[in-house]
C-alpha cells in the first residue's frame, strides 16, 4: 500500500517509516520545513504528489507546557491540522490513522478511562489534541484515533532520554510519583498501526474497526516507578544510577497541569481490533540497548 505519514523525524513517525517498507508498503513522511499539515494547499498537493491508500498522521505539537503560552500554533497543528487531513482523505477516499493521548481526560476517575468517558482536559495541549480527534472523525469516518501515553523511543525527545541525561547531569533526582498511567513505545505503536492498514483500507465506512481506541503500553505505573525501572535498566548495562526520590505534583510545579490519573483501559483495541497493549518493560529494554552501549569488556 502506498502509506503516507504525517510526521518524519518524530519518535512515532521514525519508527513507522522504518517498519513500513518491510511490511510491503511504500511509504513517505513529511514535516517541516518542506510540508506543513496546517497548510490546506500543502496538504492538497501531497495527495495529489503521492496519491496515498491510507495516511498515518504522527504529526503533533507536543510541547505541553509550551502549549499553555503559544495556543495559536498548538490548536493549528494538533486540531486544524487532522480536519485538513480528515478533509482531504475524505475526498480522496482513503482511511486515516491518528494519534491522541490520555491528557484529553481531567485524571480525576479513580480507576482506568474507558473511550466512553467523557473527556474533559485541563491543559492547552489536552484541548487541542481533543479537538483535533473530534475534527478528524466529522471530516473522515473512516478514521481510527490511538489515543496513547506517555511515548518513548530511542529517537526523539521523551522521559526516558531526560532521566538519562540527568541522572549523569546531577546525583539526585526527584520523580513524581502520584501521577499514574503507562509508558508506551513508539515501536509498538508503529507496529500496531501497520497491522491494521489493509483490515481499514477494506472496510467501509461504519465498521467497527472505526473511532477511538485507547492503546498504551502495560502495566501501570507512575513516573516514579517508570524512572526505577530507568535506573535499573541503565545500571544492568553499565551506567551509574543517580539517587531516585519519590515527590508528588505539589513538589514540580510546571506551566501545565498534568493528570493525576492517566491509566487508559485498552480492552476496547484487544476486543475489536486484537491488538493487545504491549508490555513496556520489553520495549524499554530495547530503548536501553539503543540508547546505551555496553561496558562490560
Ligand atoms: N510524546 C508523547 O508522550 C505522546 C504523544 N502522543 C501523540 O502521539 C503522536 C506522535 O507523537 P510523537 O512521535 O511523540 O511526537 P514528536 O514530537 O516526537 O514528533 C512530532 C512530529 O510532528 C511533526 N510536525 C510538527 N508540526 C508539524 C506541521 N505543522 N506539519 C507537519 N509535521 C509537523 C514534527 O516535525 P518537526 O520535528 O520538523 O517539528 C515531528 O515529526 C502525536 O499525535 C502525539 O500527540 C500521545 C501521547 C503521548
Ligand atoms: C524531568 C522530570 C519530570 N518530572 C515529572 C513531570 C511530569 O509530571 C512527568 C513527565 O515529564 P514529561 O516532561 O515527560 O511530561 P509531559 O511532557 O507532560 O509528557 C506528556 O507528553 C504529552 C505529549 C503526552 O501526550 C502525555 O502522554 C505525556 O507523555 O514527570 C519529574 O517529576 N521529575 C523530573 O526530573
Ligand atoms: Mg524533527
Amino acid at each position: 500500500m502506498r502509506v503516507l505519514v504525517i510526521g518524519r523525524t518524530g519518535q512515532v513517525s521514525t519508527e513507522l517509516l522504518a517498519r513500513l517498507p518491510a511490511a510491503g508498503h511504500e511509504a513517505t513522511g513529511l514535516e517541516p520545513p518542506g510540508f506543513d499539515l496546517t497548510d490546506a494547499a500543502q496538504v492538497e498537493a501531497a495527495f495529489a504528489r503521492y496519491r496515498p491508500e491510507a495516511v498515518i498522521n504522527a504529526a503533533a505539537y507536543t510541547a505541553v507546557d509550551r502549549a499553555e503560552d503559544d495556543r495559536a500554533p498548538a490548536f493549528a497543528v494538533n486540531a486544524t491540522g487532522p480536519r485538513l487531513l480528515g478533509e482531504a482523505a475524505a475526498r480522496a477516499g482513503v482511511p486515516v490513522i491518528h494519534y491522541s493521548t490520555d491528557y484529553v481526560f481531567d485524571g480525576v476517575k479513580g480507576s482506568p478511562y474507558t473511550e466512553a468517558d467523557a473527556p474533559a482536559p485541563v491543559g492547552a495541549y489536552g484541548a487541542s489534541k481533543l479537538a483535533g480527534e473530534l475534527l478528524l472523525h466529522l471530516a473522515q469516518p473512516r478514521s481510527v484515533t490511538f489515543r496513547t501515553a506517555w511515548v518513548c523511543s530511542a529517537h526523539g525527545n521523551n522521559f526516558v532520554k531526560t532521566m538519562l541525561r540527568s541522572g549523569r547531569e546531577r546525583p539526585e533526582l526527584r520523580v513524581v510519583a502520584d501521577q499514574h498511567g503507562a509508558p508506551t513505545f513508539a515501536d509498538d505503536l508503529a507496529d500496531a498501526a501497520i497491522a491494521l492498514l489493509p483490515r481499514l483500507a477494506a472496510a467501509p465506512a461504519g465498521e467497527d474497526c472505526f473511532g477511538v481506541f485507547h492503546l498504551t503500553g502495560q502495566p501501570y505505573t507512575t513516573w516514579h516507578g517508570f524512572a526505577e525501572a530507568i535506573f535499573a535498566g541503565a545500571a544492568a548495562r553499565g551506567q551509574a544510577a543517580p539517587k531516585l526520590t519519590a515527590i508528588t505534583t505539589a513538589d514540580y510545579p510546571t506551566r501545565a497541569t498534568r493528570p493525576a490519573n492517566s491509566r487508559l483501559d485498552c480492552s476496547r483495541a484487544a476486543e475489536r481490533l486484537g491488538i493487545q497493549a504491549a508490555d513496556w518493560r520489553r520495549g524499554l529494554d530495547r530503548c536501553l540497548d539503543a540508547l546505551l552501549k555496553e561496558t562490560t569488556p
